[in-house]
């Protein structure tokens, strides 16, 4: 045999063999070598099967569970994830599956959860999307990570903020209006609220965040619709290693050419927003959702300028997370009302009084407490979303697990909606009463219990949470000090009072001030010459949504600057970019400075303090260190 031969024959006999070594790594090793540490350390789950993992267990447990008939229950978790519902009860809170020969560990307990959605130093961010999921979302803002996400969340933050969402209000308004015209005359018949719904929340997106009409995003609403369900269907199916990369499946091949025409619609809207700057029809782009984009888009100076792939990515993330969510809010909210009479009847009483004949308004929907209690237990039984998915970004400890890099993390929300022992035994019934005192209280204060629009720095970006934070919690906040004697200025929408303050302040400083030492109304007018006169020496004040006790009892201020048990804390800077040091790191800071100013040290510095120390550490010394520490000496 010649030695060309022998190579011809060696080297595809060597890569056969590297690509069979690589793939025992991969689907064998791997996974065994992961469940064996994460069993030791007391996970279980269902054993890891080859190349398939779990995932026809769970298409069996699906099937066998869609195929029952279920009774008129709210108990859908077994329903929706039988295989998480029978795993937690057969192998504990958390666990392991095998999503093909990717390892899943789902958790449901919640100081993990907590942990695990801070995400501090970034080691548990998003996955990789999967092939389908890139199709239907790509980069955009729900699976972006890093600096790429900071920038959209940026924008989102922008288009979900103040007066930009306040001008929204008549374009939803209107679209409503369409819907309930077209309901008129069909009392007492049977209708499908759930189309309606669809086109109501797909019209509304289309006008407020792309300023068209339904009609235009139709087509990119029913291809993502599309998209969505075929991605569904494929979650649990395993890919073939090699034959994958040779031949694609009809769903991958339909799912690319839906993400082609997708991108070619989504190109029309944008050029028919430049042409109309071009045609000069309009002198900028807009400040909607699309408008903010294009700008960003077109900014050749802005270091954060966005790709085309990037727009293109968050429109699609913006239609298609904007539709799906609210959709399903809305039709099982009018579902369980429909069955619950009797909180139909609350809920219409409650707006009639709020609103009369008017329109809503913002600070009118913040005073519906009846309605907020049905849609946050109508969140808790029938949460739009599943799971929140993440993964170990590197070899990291989570509790007392000590977890491999690179395996993924499902954090089941409905396992903790559904949990009896959180909500007592009458977790299955639709009873909107258990939040009328405010989530915390209905939790336990438990922040990690209940959490349909998320947790941490990637919660939901919309306007149902902006208005939660703008106007429901705010207002909580005043009630419950109110009705301790606390009073003060009442709050206004988004501003606070600092509009107030403002207005007293440009007043104050623009009357001539005598040769007097009584500076306080000059310096704080709001405080001196209004508020405390008002309301007491302790009152409420908004600095925009942030609540602010303001305290000038010698007794509360003691009791506030003991700061026993770390209850009253530094706040985080505003102005500054520095951190301000609590807690380990401040006890450590803290003993450095007070070597520097401490005997010795301090005698040598002496002279130097006398030359060049602002006068100002005399005149306060119990704010300064060096001071303090001297009179002490
Ligand atoms: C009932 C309504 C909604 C619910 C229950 C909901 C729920 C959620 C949840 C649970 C997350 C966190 C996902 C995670 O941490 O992995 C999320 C994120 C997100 N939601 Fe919503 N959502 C709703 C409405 C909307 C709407 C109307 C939009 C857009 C118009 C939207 C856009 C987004 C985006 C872009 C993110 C990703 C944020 C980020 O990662 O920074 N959502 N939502």
């Amino acid at each position: 045999m010649s030695a060309l031969v022998k190579l011809v024959i060696l080297v595809p006999c060597c890569f056969f063999l590297v690509a069979l070594i690589k793939f025992l790594y991969d689907y064998l090793w791997t996974p065994l070598r992961i469940q064996r540490t994460l069993n030791s350390q007391g996970i279980k789950g269902p054993p890891y099967r080859f190349i398939h993992g779990n995932n026809k267990e769970v298409a069996k447990m699906k099937r066998e569970a869609s195929s029952k008939p279920m009774g008129l229950t709210h108990d859908i978790f077994p329903k929706v994830q039988p295989h998480l519902y029978s795993w937690i009860n057969r192998y504990g809170k958390n666990f392991l599956f095998w999503n093909g020969v990717r390892a899943e560990l789902v958790i449901s307990e919640h100081e993990l959860i907590k942990e695990v959605v801070k995400n501090s130093e970034r080691t548990f961010p998003k996955r990789k999307p999967t092939v389908y999921l890139s199709k239907l979302l790509g980069n955009g803002l729900v699976t972006a990570e890093g600096e790429r996400w900071v920038k959209q969340r940026k924008l989102a933050n922008q288009v979900f903020h103040g007066e930009s969402l306040k001008n929204m209000i008549p374009a939803v308004i209107a679209s409503v209006e369409t819907m309930l015209a077209k309901w008129q005359g069909q009392e007492g018949k049977e209708m499908d609220v759930s189309k309606d719904f669809r086109l109501l929340t797909s019209e509304v997106i289309s006008r407020t965040a792309f300023g068209s009409s339904y009609l235009e995003g139709e087509k990119i609403f029913a291809m993502l619709n599309k998209l969505s369900i075929i991605m569904s269907r494929n979650v649990f199916k395993t890919r073939i290693p090699f034959i994958n990369k040779l031949w694609k499946p009809a769903d991958l091949l339909e799912s690319e050419e839906l993400a082609r025409e997708i991108q070619e619609c989504v190109m029309k809207i944008v050029k028919k927003r430049e042409d109309k700057v071009v045609n000069r029809e309009a002198d900028s782009f807009g400040n909607d959702f699309l408008g903010l984009h294009v700008n960003v888009y077109h900014d050749f100076y802005d270091d954060n300028r966005l790709s085309l792939e990037e727009l293109v990515d968050e429109c699609k993330t913006f239609y298609f997370a904007g539709q799906e969510t609210v959709n399903s809010l809305l039709a099982w909210t009018i579902l369980l009302l429909a069955i619950h009479g009797e909180w139909q009847e609350k809920a219409r009483s409650e707006v009639i009084h709020v609103f009369g004949n008017q329109n809503p308004h913002p600070e009118g929907i913040a005073k519906l407490k009846t309605m907020t209690m049905i849609i946050n237990e109508t969140l808790r039984l029938y949460g739009p979303s599943n799971g929140m998915m993440r993964k170990v970004g590197r070899e990291v400890r989570l509790g007392k697990l000590v977890l491999p890099a690179n395996i993924d993390i499902l954090i089941a929300n409905a396992a903790l909606h559904h949990d009896p022992q959180l909500w007592g035994d009458d977790v299955h019934l639709f009873k909107p009463e258990r939040f009328a005192e405010g989530i915390a209280k209905a939790t336990n204060y438990n922040a990690a219990a209940y959490f349909p629009f998320g947790l941490g720095p990637r919660f939901c970006v919309a306007l149902i949470k902006f208005l939660y934070d703008y106007l429901w919690i705010p207002l909580r906040i005043q009630h419950v000090l109110n009705s301790q004697e606390i009073k003060g200025h009442p709050y206004k929408f988004i501003h606070g009072n600092n509009k107030e303050v403002a207005e007293m302040r440009r007043e104050a400083s623009s009357k001539p001030l005598g040769l007097t030492h009584d500076i306080f109304p000059t310096l704080k007018p709001h405080m001196y010459s209004s508020w405390i006169k008002h309301f007491g020496k302790n009152y409420l004040c908004w600095d925009g949504v942030r609540a602010e006790l303001v305290i000038s009892d010698p007794e509360l201020i003691r009791e506030v600057l003991k700061y026993t048990e770390k209850t009253f804390r530094k706040r985080k800077p505003t102005i500054f970019p520095s951190k301000i040091f609590e807690g380990e790191k401040w006890l450590k800071q803290r003993k450095l400075v007070n070597h520097v100013f401490h005997g010795e040290s301090l005698k040598l510095s002496f002279p130097s303090h006398f030359i060049g120390a602002p006068s100002t550490w005399y005149q306060l010394p119990e704010l300064c260190v060096p001071a303090r520490r001297s009179s002490i000496s």
